[in-house]
C-alpha cells in the first residue's frame, strides 16, 4: 500500500529565541526558515494556496518582516504589491494608524492612491500575536476605500486574543503554523 510521506512541519525551521528584544518574549525567528531553500519553497507554496483562496487584486504587505513574504508572493502570483510602512518611510501623502504591540508600540502608513475603490487586498504579515498590527493594517486599508478580502501570516501566536481581532472584523484569517502563548 502507498504511504503517502508526512507533510512538512515548518516548525522545525522556525528557531525560538528566549528573552528576545525583551526579558520574558520568546522571539520566533524565521530566519531559519528564509534560510533554507526547501523550507522556504514549502512556506511560498502553503502561503500562495491560503492567499488565493481569497481571490485578491492586489496584495499589502506589512514592514518590515511582512515584505519577505508579500512581495515574493505578488512575483508568483502575477498580482501588484502594496507597502504598509512605518512612519517616515513613504514619500508623498499618506494615510496612517497606530497600533499597540506585544512589545511596545508603533504606527503604519499606507500611500495615497495606492489602492483602487473596491480593490480586494489580502493583506500579509510575517506573525499574529496581539493583533493589533493587522488589526491597524486592516482599518487603514479600509480607510483607503480596500475590499480587505483576507489576512494571511505564517505564524499564528495563539492565545494573545489575535484570531478574535481580526475575526471581529470580519475578516478571515489563516495562518500556517500555530503556537500556545498564553
Ligand atoms: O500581532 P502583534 O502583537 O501586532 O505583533 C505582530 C507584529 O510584530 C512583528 O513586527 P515588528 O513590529 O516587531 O516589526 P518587524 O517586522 O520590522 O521586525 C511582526 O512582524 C508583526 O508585524
Ligand atoms: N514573539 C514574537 N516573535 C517574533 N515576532 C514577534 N512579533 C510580535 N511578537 C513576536
Amino acid at each position: 500500500m502507498f504511504n503517502p510521506p508526512a507533510p512538512i512541519d515548518l516548525k522545525r525551521y522556525i528557531r525560538e529565541v528566549p528573552d528576545f528584544p525583551k526579558p520574558g518574549i520568546l522571539f520566533y525567528d524565521i530566519s531559519s526558515l528564509l534560510g533554507d531553500a526547501d523550507g522556504w519553497a514549502v512556506a511560498l507554496e502553503r502561503l500562495s494556496r491560503a492567499t488565493m483562496a481569497c481571490a485578491p487584486e492586489l496584495l499589502a504587505g506589512v514592514e518590515s518582516r511582512g515584505f519577505l513574504l508579500s512581495a515574493p508572493l505578488a512575483g508568483r502570483l502575477g498580482l501588484g504589491f502594496t507597502m504598509l510602512r512605518k512612519p517616515g518611510k513613504l514619500p508623498g501623502e499618506t494615510i496612517s494608524l497606530s497600533y499597540g504591540l506585544e512589545y511596545g508600540t508603533d504606527a503604519l502608513h499606507l500611500q495615497k492612491g495606492a489602492v483602487k475603490p473596491g480593490q480586494r487586498v489580502v493583506v500579509l504579515d510575517d506573525l499574529l500575536a496581539t493583533g493589533g498590527t493587522l488589526e491597524a493594517s486592516i482599518k487603514l486599508l479600509g480607510q483607503a476605500g480596500a475590499k480587505v478580502v483576507g489576512a494571511v501570516v505564517m505564524i499564528e501566536l495563539e492565545g494573545l486574543g489575535g484570531r478574535a481581532r481580526i475575526e471581529g472584523l470580519g475578516i478571515p484569517l489563516t495562518s500556517l503554523v500555530t503556537y500556545q502563548e498564553a
